[in-house]
């Protein structure tokens, strides 16, 4: 064969050593995006191992400071708090959530006055405080909108007066950014953002995380009336438009990796803030192979996070926060 045979353009060429790799790579993963979910639980000394989720624990509020101060020290800009709340605190209203000493605002406390310039992420929604694990009230079996808004609007403020400052609404009812919005605006909570679960799917990968909080045995039934088909994308798109009229600063796509067309659509058609949530399922399925020596930790943690930068992302919420921030400063 001739050399005229081959092409004028070699595109391996540009993937030929490191130093070029490195001149035309197109998405970096840096430390500001990533977001790492942590779970606190009550008691003393408390750092208990999550079965499902390898690598996660739940801590009690004395261990919370030393827990999170990795995180500070390697510059990632904000926790996501879940909080797991006693079965004897649950009941079918989800009281405890407005409680102003309940496990997440005295968690919010605790990381404000450890670390002032962290942001905090407050997840809002009924699930972590009823007794029958959905995010709303429920009436003849279902779960009711517009009453479960009205709490909604309480539990954000109760978490906003607690020091966090970004509410995110993770329940789907339908006008609760709105609602959410004007209570916090009418208590002078004005600069308080909201980064909306805008296109939440009813999933499956969300299992380890309700084992986590304990609310797994306790669902009854499902979320389908409320959280998205993952059959549906156009639908997606009605979900953003409505969050962002409603005053939503940030949206979030949720699952992560099996939702990065919807991901890639939000981000072409509204062109605004939006982040993904690489949830319990993900993390647990990539560690169980990371662990039966089927997949490489390191490669492996990087390439899934990455995805979502292609796939036109400002951040990620994951368990793997830590390892890769790690991997990204070389210190690990
Ligand atoms: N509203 C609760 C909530 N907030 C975050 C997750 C899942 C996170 C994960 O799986 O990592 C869930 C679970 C659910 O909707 O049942
Ligand atoms: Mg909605």
């Amino acid at each position: 064969m001739t050399n005229s045979a081959f092409p004028l353009s070699r595109p391996r060429r540009n993937r030929h050593d490191d130093f070029t790799r490195r001149m035309v790579t197109e998405h970096r993963l840096h430390v500001d995006d990533l977001i790492w979910p942590i779970f606190v639980c009550e008691g003393e000394k408390q750092c208990q191992k999550v079965t499902s989720m390898p690598g996660v624990e739940r801590v009690s509020l004395d261990m919370l400071v030393e827990h999170v101060r990795p995180a500070v020290e390697l510059g990632i800009p904000a926790v996501a708090i879940f909080p797991i709340t006693p079965v004897e605190l649950r009941d079918a209203e989800g009281n405890e959530a407005v409680n102003p000493d309940n496990l997440m605002c005295r968690a919010a406390r605790v990381l404000k006055a450890a670390f002032p310039k962290l942001g905090l992420i407050g997840d809002v929604a009924l699930d972590p405080y009823t007794d029958h694990g959905h995010d709303g009230l429920i009436q003849d079996g279902y779960v009711m909108n517009d009453e479960s808004v009205e709490l909604l609007r309480l539990l954000a403020l109760n978490q906003a007066n607690a020091g966090i400052d970004i509410i995110a609404p993770s329940d789907m009812m339908d006008g609760r950014v709105k609602a959410i919005r004007e209570t916090l605006d009418a208590n002078g909570k004005v600069t308080t953002r909201i980064m909306a679960y805008t296109a939440k799917y009813a999933s499956a990968f969300y299992g380890p995380f309700r084992d986590a909080l304990g609310s797994g045995g306790l669902l009854t039934g499902d979320k389908k009336t409320y959280q998205m088909d993952p059959a549906n994308t156009d639908e997606a798109m009605r979900e953003v438009e409505q969050d962002l009229r409603e005053g939503a600063d940030m949206i979030m796509v949720k699952p992560g990796m099996p939702y990065l067309d919807i991901i890639r659509r939000v981000r072409e058609r509204f062109e605004v803030p939006t982040f993904a949530y690489q949830v319990s399922g993900e993390y647990a399925m990539m560690m169980a192979a990371i662990q039966n020596g089927w997949l490489e930790r390191d490669r492996t943690i990087m390439e899934s996070l990455i995805a979502f930068k292609r796939a036109g992302c400002n951040g990620i919420l994951t368990y793997f926060a830590l390892d890769a921030a790690r991997l990204i400063r070389g210190s690990n």
